[in-house]
C-alpha cells in the first residue's frame, strides 16, 4: 500500500472538475467576505472540511491535486488522521485554552515536547531552540539574536554604559545599532519591518514601508542543464562570493549577519551548489559574522532531507523554520544567541505549545513512515518526467532545475504571461499549482504525494504546456 493510501483510503484517484475555478460558490463567497476581508489575493474558497491528502477541495466541489500545498505548508497532506489524532488530544485541549506567556510560565511537558519534537530534528551543531510565530517573526528574531551577540562581544560582555541607556530612548547611537543584516538579491525573508529590509524578491511587497539601508551581495544565476556549464557556473558562484567578501569588509558599519535560503523560494526557485554555501560558511567565520540559513520554505523535508541545507554539508549559527512544521522559531548553537538578560528577546507568548505538538506529530509521522525517503525517490521520478516534457517543450520549458532535491523542482517560462497561461491552463485541468519570481513554477507538493500522483501532475503539465 502507498503512503497516501495507508493515510487517505477515501482519497479521489484523480481531479474531479465540475465548473470553472473560481466556480460560482466560490464567486459568491468571495464577494460576500470581501465586504469585511482582502480577497484580492484569493484564487478560490477552500473546502477544509473536505479536502483530503493531496487533494484539495474547493467551495464548488472541484477536487484539484495539490502541488502547491497552502504555499509549501502542508506537510503530511490535507486532514491526516495523525494530526487530527493529535488536534482532538487532552495535551492539545490543555495547550490551546490555556496559551502560556511561554517564557515566564512554561508548560510542565514543553521540555518533553520540543525535545520529542523540534529538538529531535535539529540540524547539526544547533541544538538549542527558540519558537516564534511567523516565518517573519522566525527571522527578526534571528537577527536580534546576532545583534545583541556581536553588540555584547564588541561592548566586551560589560554592562550597558549610561550614555546607551538613555540613547537608546531616544532611538538614537550608541544605544542603538548601527550594525547591519546582509542579504542576497532576490532572498525572500518576510514582511514585517526587520524582514522586509532584507526581502528583495518583489518591489510590490516592499513600497511605502520604512527600510534599513542594509547591504546585498549578488546570488548565482546559473545557467541549465547544470552538467552543460560547470565553468560558466562555477565563475558565476565565485564572483557572488567575492562579492559579498568585498562587502562586508568594505562596509561602513559591521555586518552582524548574513542570511541565506538554500534555495530561493518566492525570488524564482533560485538554486546553488553546496561549494557556493560552503563559501558563505568560510567568508562568514572569517570575518566574525553570524550565518543564518532560512529554511521558512526548504525545510520540513520536501528536499529528502529535513533541512535543504544539510545537501550541503555547511553547519550555519543560526537556522529559522516555519512552514511545513507549523511551528515556527530558530536553531542555534552558541548559548549567547539567547541573549544575555531576560525580557531581550521576548514577547508574550514566544511560542504555542499547540503549535508544538502539531510539529512533533509531523516529525513523528516523518520518521514512522520515511517520508524523507518518498520525498527523495518521488522527487526523482517527478524530475525525470518533468525532463522528458522539457525536451518535448524545449522553447517553452526552460531551466529545469532541483535535480536530486527531492520535490524542489522548478523551471521557468520564457515570459511572464507565459507562466501565468500555464498556471491557469494547469488548474483548469485540475493541478494547484505555483509560480514564483518572474516566470518561475514551483513545485512544493505534501510529503505524502506518490508516484501515481506524479503520474498524474506530469500529465496535466504536458497537456497545458500543449495549450499555451
Ligand atoms: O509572499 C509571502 O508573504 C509568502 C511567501 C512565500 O514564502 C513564498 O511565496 O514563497
Ligand atoms: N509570494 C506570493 C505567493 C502567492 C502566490 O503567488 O501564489
Amino acid at each position: 500500500m502507498s503512503i497516501s493510501e495507508t493515510y487517505f483510503p477515501t482519497e479521489p484517484s484523480a481531479p474531479e472538475i465540475k465548473t470553472a475555478i473560481p466556480g460560482p460558490v466560490s464567486k459568491a463567497k468571495l464577494e460576500e467576505l470581501s465586504t469585511v476581508y482582502d480577497t484580492k489575493a484569493a484564487y478560490f474558497v477552500t473546502d477544509y472540511y473536505n479536502s483530503i491528502g493531496n487533494y484539495i477541495c474547493d467551495a464548488d466541489g472541484n477536487k484539484l491535486l495539490d502541488s502547491y500545498c497552502q504555499i509549501s505548508s502542508i506537510a503530511l497532506g490535507y486532514n491526516n488522521p495523525e494530526l487530527l489524532k493529535t488536534a482532538h488530544s487532552d495535551e492539545m485541549a490543555v495547550a490551546l485554552c490555556n496559551r502560556p506567556a511561554l517564557a515566564c510560565f512554561p508548560s510542565t511537558d514543553y521540555y518533553d515536547i520540543l525535545k520529542k519534537g523540534l529538538l529531535s530534528v535539529a540540524p547539526k551543531g544547533l541544538d538549542k531552540v527558540c519558537t516564534a510565530h511567523t516565518g517573519s517573526d522566525a527571522n527578526e528574531m534571528a537577527f536580534k539574536a546576532a545583534l545583541m551577540f556581536q553588540a555584547n562581544k564588541k561592548r566586551g560582555n560589560k554592562p550597558f554604559t549610561e550614555e546607551e541607556l538613555t540613547s537608546v530612548m531616544e532611538n538614537q547611537l550608541p544605544g542603538t545599532s548601527d550594525m547591519v543584516i546582509l542579504s542576497f538579491e532576490k532572498a525572500f525573508h518576510g514582511r514585517l519591518f526587520g524582514s522586509l529590509s532584507t526581502t528583495r524578491s518583489k518591489a510590490i511587497h516592499k513600497l511605502d514601508i520604512p527600510a534599513f539601508d542594509w547591504p546585498k551581495a549578488p546570488f548565482p544565476a546559473l545557467k541549465y542543464p547544470l552538467d552543460q556549464f560547470e565553468a560558466e557556473n562555477k565563475a558565476e558562484e565565485e564572483r557572488c562570493l567575492k562579492a559579498l567578501e568585498e562587502t562586508i569588509k568594505n562596509y561602513p558599519s559591521k555586518v552582524a549577519a548574513v542570511i541565506v535560503e538554500p534555495v530561493q523560494s518566492e525570488g524564482g526557485d533560485n538554486h546553488a551548489s553546496p561549494a557556493f554555501f560552503q563559501g558563505i560558511r568560510e567568508i562568514t567565520k572569517r570575518l566574525d559574522v553570524i550565518m543564518i540559513i532560512d529554511e521558512v520554505q526548504t525545510g520540513g523535508g520536501g528536499s529528502g532531507k529535513m533541512w535543504l541545507h544539510e545537501h550541503y554539508d555547511v553547519v550555519p549559527d543560526i537556522m529559522t523554520f516555519s512552514k511545513k512544521m507549523q511551528n515556527a522559531g530558530f536553531f542555534f548553537s552558541e548559548a549567547g544567541l539567547a541573549g544575555d538578560q531576560p525580557f531581550r528577546q521576548f514577547n508574550t507568548w514566544c511560542g504555542d505549545p499547540s503549535k508544538a505538538l502539531i510539529a512533533k506529530t509531523i516529525i513523528e509521522q516523518i520518521k514512522e513512515k520515511d517520508l524523507l525517503t518518498n520525498a527523495k525517490e518521488t522527487g526523482d521520478y517527478l524530475y525525470s518526467k518533468l525532463e522528458a516534457i522539457s525536451t518535448k517543450y524545449s522553447g517553452k520549458m526552460l531551466n529545469l532545475r532541483g535535480k536530486g532535491r527531492g520535490f524542489f523542482i522548478a523551471f521557468d517560462l520564457p515570459t511572464t504571461a507565459l507562466r501565468n497561461q500555464l498556471l491557469a491552463e494547469c488548474k483548469v485541468l485540475g493541478l494547484n499549482i505555483g509560480g514564483c519570481g518572474d516566470m518561475g513554477v514551483r513545485l512544493r507538493p505534501a510529503l505524502v504525494f506518490g508516484k501515481k500522483h506524479v503520474d498524474i501532475l506530469a500529465s496535466i503539465v504536458d497537456e497545458a504546456f500543449g495549450k499555451i
